[in-house]
């Protein structure tokens, strides 16, 4: 049981839930694109994609996309980069039951935004967003840190990590975005003359 809440979280339907400091609570609970509110705070923005492929889904996030275990899903990992440094990790899952026609942009998608896709097509609807602190021991935890390392920008094991995640749909199709906060991103100022 243990092993299972480590690798596991508790998604909470309100963001008060998880008790996260205001400076990341204003960023976990925006409405819209995550995209254009991270363009709206950064002189450069950029999708780094850590990869794209098929995948196990992880145990907490089968039954939201519709699958009774854990099973196979094309999987897509990016770091959303404002002025280069890495502000989120983000992690989207397609059940292998969706085709082509669902997600017609997903799969050739490249550093282009997942969010450019998502709104403004009248087809896909958002689900309600949940939240979460992520245990260290929980596999996107454990990605996000091992990415940020990667890029030179380290967190302390004790940091911890607040999450959102969203369902969304279109046709016969689901999609589940879960992303990781950085602290850093609490500190992100508006450009109030962002003319992009
Ligand atoms: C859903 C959005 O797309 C963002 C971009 C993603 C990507 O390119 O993989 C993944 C999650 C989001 O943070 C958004 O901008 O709101």
């Amino acid at each position: 049981m243990r092993e299972r809440s480590l690798r596991q979280a508790n998604w909470h339907g309100h963001v008060l839930a998880v008790n996260a400091p205001a400076g990341l609570r204003r960023w976990l609970t925006a409405g819209g694109s995550l995209t254009a509110q991270l363009k709206n705070h950064s002189d450069s923005f950029r999708v780094q994609v850590l990869h794209q492929h098929v995948a196990t889904c992880l145990a907490d996030e089968a039954r939201a996309i519709g699958l009774h275990r854990p099973g196979r899903a094309w999987e897509r990992e990016v770091l959303l980069r404002c002025d280069n440094r890495p502000v989120v990790f983000a992690h989207t899952v397609v059940p292998m039951s969706a085709d082509a026609s669902d997600w017609p942009l997903f799969s050739a998608l490249g550093e282009r935004s997942l969010g450019t896709t998502l709104f403004g097509d009248p087809r896909v609807t958002r689900g309600t967003l949940e939240y979460a602190r992520l245990r260290a021991g929980h596999p996107l935890a454990q990605r996000a840190r091992a990415a940020l390392a990667t890029a030179g920008h380290a967190l302390p094991d004790e940091q911890l990590l607040y999450a959102r995640r969203c369902l969304y749909r279109r046709r016969q199709g689901s999609l589940l975005v879960t992303e990781v906060f950085m602290p850093t991103v609490a500190a992100l100022v508006p450009r109030t003359l962002n003319t992009r």
